[in-house]
């Protein structure tokens, strides 16, 4: 007898910074979400999905739980807290290098809360610490709940993700292939880009502007002749002051901004990106939820 399509949802939860990103990344093969040493990198939901030949999995991406300081902050931990209904399958990620604090025992709380998922305990960033230091991380971790599965991995040198991929396929469900094989996130194509391009001012600027931006592609033409994208973005701050930092010296700031996102941008399109960057002003767009939402963050996309 033939043996049976598995398929179905995961969603990987954790404090800020804790790798789940970096992690998508890792088991899809190529970048999907993007990264940075900024908590609260992620502001969006947005799945992942891998095909094999015996199962697909479908992962969603969350913003990092945390406690909210403002509408932001709220809206990203509500949208934080819905992908843990619905899904097969929770990982709890549990970055091996930073001691387990209150950020980890929040989050775990609300991964006790859910009552039908399977749950599945991960130790990431490996690669970062001494054998001693992972299991006595991992006993600690363990006393934060009830786990189905544990793993230990590392997206950066890649140590045990294929581990991770066969601990959720474990539990999922038989059930049929929900997207096409070739798709692998279902992020729209200008999210992706502005996406892209955010990351970039998050690792060049990590304090100085780190939660004031947004990113919106406002335009993308292919000119099928040049085998070219003509990009146009604008890159949203809050105040005139940041607009400054973001621009630099004579525009050298955006410049590398613009150099950098390019190359990713190229790599990602496999073809010749025009990159045309622009920074406006919007005033407490954070605090305006209607503003987040135009910006796509949050549960209302
Ligand atoms: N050395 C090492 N660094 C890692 C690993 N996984 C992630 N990181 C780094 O940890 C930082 C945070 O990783 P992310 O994947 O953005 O974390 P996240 O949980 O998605 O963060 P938020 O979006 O803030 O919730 C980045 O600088 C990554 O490069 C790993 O396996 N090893």
């Amino acid at each position: 007898m033939a043996n049976s399509f598995k398929s179905g949802f995961v969603t990987l939860v954790g404090r800020p910074n804790a790798g789940k990103s970096t992690l998508i990344n890792a088991v899809v093969g190529h970048k999907v979400a993007i990264t940075s040493n900024t908590a609260q990198t992620t502001r969006h939901r947005f799945r992942a999905i891998v095909t094999r030949e015996d199962m697909q999995m479908t992962m969603v991406d969350t913003p990092g739980l945390h406690k909210p300081h403002d509408a932001l902050g709220e809206e990203l931990n509500t949208s934080a807290i819905m992908a843990m209904e619905d899904v097969d399958v929770i990982a709890f990620l549990v970055d091996a290098s930073k001691p387990i604090g209150r950020g980890d025992e929040w989050v775990a709380a609300q991964v006790r809360a859910v009552r039908h998922a399977r749950k599945i305990l991960v130790i990431t960033k490996a690669d970062l610490v001494d054998k001693d230091v992972i299991i006595s991380q991992l006993e600690a971790a363990r006393a934060l709940g009830r786990w189905d599965d544990e793993v230990v991995l590392s997206s950066k040198s890649g140590f045990n993700v294929d581990g991770f991929e066969h601990a959720v396929s474990r539990w999922l469900p038989e059930g049929p292939k929900w997207f096409p094989d070739d798709m692998d996130t279902d992020q729209p194509f200008e999210v992706l880009v502005a996406e892209f391009i955010r990351e970039k001012i998050l690792r060049s600027f990590r304090d100085e502007v780190p939660h004031s931006i947004g990113v919106i592609a406002d335009q993308i033409e292919y000119e099928r002749r040049k085998d070219m994208y003509k990009i146009y973005a604008v890159v949203y701050v809050e105040r005139d002051s940041q607009k400054g930092i973001i621009i630099g010296k004579g525009g050298s700031a955006i410049k590398q901004i613009g150099i950098e996102a390019r190359q990713d941008l190229e790599q990602l399109l496999g073809c010749k990106v025009f990159l045309d960057l622009q920074v406006k002003v919007k005033k407490n767009w954070r605090r305006d939820l209607n503003q987040i939402r135009r910006f796509g963050y949050g549960e209302g996309i």
